[in-house]
């Protein structure tokens, strides 16, 4: 029996007058038989009869091939097609891994991990093995940084990517992050790395080093860089890791005193300081996307990577230039763009470079060169809050796990960190040098997933359900209908207890709008085509399912009912709720 709450809009049918109905009201209209059209709330009770196990339908891993949904660690639900050929095929039935389908078996929907992982890969990933090991354990996004490597380098990462959710079932997704105009070190003539010490005096200058590099030298990417600084003038490397003072400029060199110990690392970011601030001055006159990284987003476009990260980007407008660049460029336009708040620029335009984007990555690293590093909590904080008002994903991103680059076991202080990232709910957590170049990237990711499963729990158990506003997000009036829809949705699963939201959705949209509200339970996020299904790998609380699926509801619930029943994944009894993007309505019901 399902208890169906359906809104009309003026497209759908024309013939109903419109009327909102507060969220409290839904529930107290008794289940008819019949359904009502001629008010704008109707309440249907559907039939499973037609239930068929053997009917044509599809379930897909998004590769659009074959495998499993999701990853095969235990906190992370997947699901297989046996063979799925096309985004518009069909497939007789699914297979769930079997990691997967113990782990729902035993601990049911709510032990699923609800905030997503990236991993950075570097030499330390970039085997097809060590590209497994990283999605058994969870890794839900691969990122590639255009900082460093070939693209021939990155082009066999992300075919390794694509073969592994192609032969064994995953749906990792891809993000681009571009290398942007900052100013940085060369890459120290391939050593992977450059000790200083105190008192050291070192040379950073544009002259292009020989090799081998000679002793002390370091190459500045900046051609205004001796020009700007001045002697007396602070040098750090990676906000701060290492410090230098400026002592003498000739010609082209700047010498400089290392002030602060520490391990320069190829690439390394450079700020220079005066008097205690930033100084920003022909360096804040370059472009956001440089020239180069123009080649590197062509060179996305091409491989189709899901998602292009901007670096040091200062508006709005750099982002809209490359949405609309993406959109000439690619099939459908769907690559995302992910806006990376790294600078103070970005910081002063949040909410409209937000808007703007599909998403942001609190990149703390750079910021925290920026701005004073006590600053850095607090802007995270907002960061977040700001995102899930205007319904984008956001990251938070750098120095997560730092410690696990050299040690198998985080830091107490690391451990809070992550804690913390998880309570403000970001939609995910990013490794970077702890996966792309440490010694320990698997456990570095367990450590992520077990943290965050421990203070998701905990926060479902002391019913912590903030009284976050979520605003209006909608441009227009049919959005609004379906924000309502979602947030009732999710305060209905609340209060009920229900064990799963479905959302059947083409777009992702009505997903992204769910997982917006943070519900109790997971939601399974059930979309037509394969590039939907990996993007909406990166928002909180999403098991998404690539599903061949009508406009017809009651068809799609008792197709899903029954290729999720026959794996195992839900069973008979299970309470649901119900919404999707072709009907504005609210169905609850237990599984038949
Ligand atoms: N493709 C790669 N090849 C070699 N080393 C890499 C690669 N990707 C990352 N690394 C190493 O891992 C470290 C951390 O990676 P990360 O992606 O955070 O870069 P980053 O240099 O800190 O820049 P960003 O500010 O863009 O994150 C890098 O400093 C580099 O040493
Ligand atoms: C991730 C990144 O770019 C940073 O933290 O600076
Ligand atoms: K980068
Ligand atoms: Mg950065």
């Amino acid at each position: 029996m399902s208890h169906s709450l359906q809104f009309f809009t003026p497209s759908r049918a024309p013939y109903l007058t419109l009327q909102k109905l507060p969220a409290t009201s839904y529930t107290r209209f008794p289940v008819i038989n019949f359904p009502i059209k001629k008010h704008s709330l109707t309440i249907t009770k559907s039939s499973s009869s037609d239930l068929d196990a053997a009917s044509p339908q599809v379930l897909d891993s998004g590769n659009g091939q074959t495998g499993a949904v999701g990853g095969l660690s235990a906190d992370n639900v997947v699901v297989v097609p046996s063979h799925v050929p096309s985004d518009s095929g069909t497939a007789a039935g699914i297979d769930v891994d079997s990691v997967t389908e113990v782990e729902l078996k035993e601990n049911g929907f709510r032990s699923t991990r609800r905030t997503k992982l990236i991993c950075t890969i570097g030499p330390a990933t970039c085997g097809f093995e060590q590209l497994e090991a990283l999605a058994v354990g969870g890794m839900n996004v691969a990122r590639i940084n255009m900082c460093h490597g070939t693209r021939e380098w990155h082009k066999m990462v992300i075919e390794r990517v694509r073969r592994l959710n192609v032969e064994k079932g995953f749906a990792v997704a891809i993000m681009m992050d571009t290398e942007g105009s900052e100013i940085h070190m060369g890459d120290l003539g391939g050593a992977a790395s450059a000790k200083a010490e105190d008192g050291e005096i070192w040379t950073f200058s544009v002259r292009a080093f020989g090799t081998p590099r000679p002793e002390r030298t370091i190459n500045v990417n900046y051609d205004g860089f001796a020009e700007d600084v001045k002697v007396g003038d602070e040098l750090l490397v990676d906000g701060g890791m290492v410090r230098f003072e400026v002592i003498e400029k000739i010609g082209p060199d700047v010498k400089c005193r290392c002030t602060d110990s520490g391990l320069l690392l190829p690439r390394a970011n450079l700020t220079f300081w005066r008097d205690g601030s930033l100084v920003r001055e022909r360096n804040a006159m370059l472009p956001t996307i440089s020239s180069k990284d123009w080649l590197d987003i062509d060179f996305g476009i091409a491989e189709g990577v899901d998602f292009i990260a901007i670096s040091f980007v200062k508006s709005a407008e750099v982002i809209n230039h490359l949405k609309s660049y993406i959109a000439a460029r690619s099939r459908g336009g769907d690559i995302a763009v992910i806006a990376k708040i790294e600078s103070i620029d970005s910081l002063k335009n949040l909410e409209e470079i937000i808007l703007a984007s599909d998403g942001a990555m609190v990149a703390r690293g750079d910021l925290g060169a920026q701005i004073p590093l006590e600053q850095v909590p607090s802007a995270q904080q907002r960061i977040v809050r700001v995102c899930r008002q205007l319904n984008k994903p956001v990251i938070v991103a750098s120095q997560l796990l730092e410690s696990m680059i050299e040690y198998p076991t985080p830091t107490r202080a690391e451990v809070a960190d992550v804690s913390e990232a998880v309570r403000q709910r970001a939609d995910a957590l990013m490794l970077s040098g702890e996966s792309a170049m440490g010694q320990y990237p698997d456990k570095a990711l367990a450590v992520l997933r077990s943290v965050s499963v421990r203070i998701e729990k905990w926060w479902r158990e002391a019913k912590r359900h903030e009284a976050m506003v979520l605003p209006d997000v909608g441009t227009s009036f049919a959005d609004s209908i379906s924000e309502e829809i979602c947030i009732s949705a999710a305060k209905m699963a609340n209060n009920l207890e229900v064990d799963a939201l479905f959302v059947y959705t083409k777009t992702g949209h009505m997903a992204s709008l769910l997982s917006r509200c943070r519900p109790d339970c997971p939601i399974f996020a059930f979309t037509t085509t394969t590039s939907v299904r990996r993007r909406l790998n990166l928002q909180w609380g999403l098991i998404p399912f690539r599903l061949g699926f009508s406009d017809d509801m009651e068809s799609n619930l008792n197709k899903t009912f029954s290729l999720l029943k026959a794996r195992g994944m839900i069973k008979s009894g299970d309470l649901v709720i119900a919404v999707s993007d072709m009907l504005q309505s609210i169905q609850v019901m237990n599984v038949p």
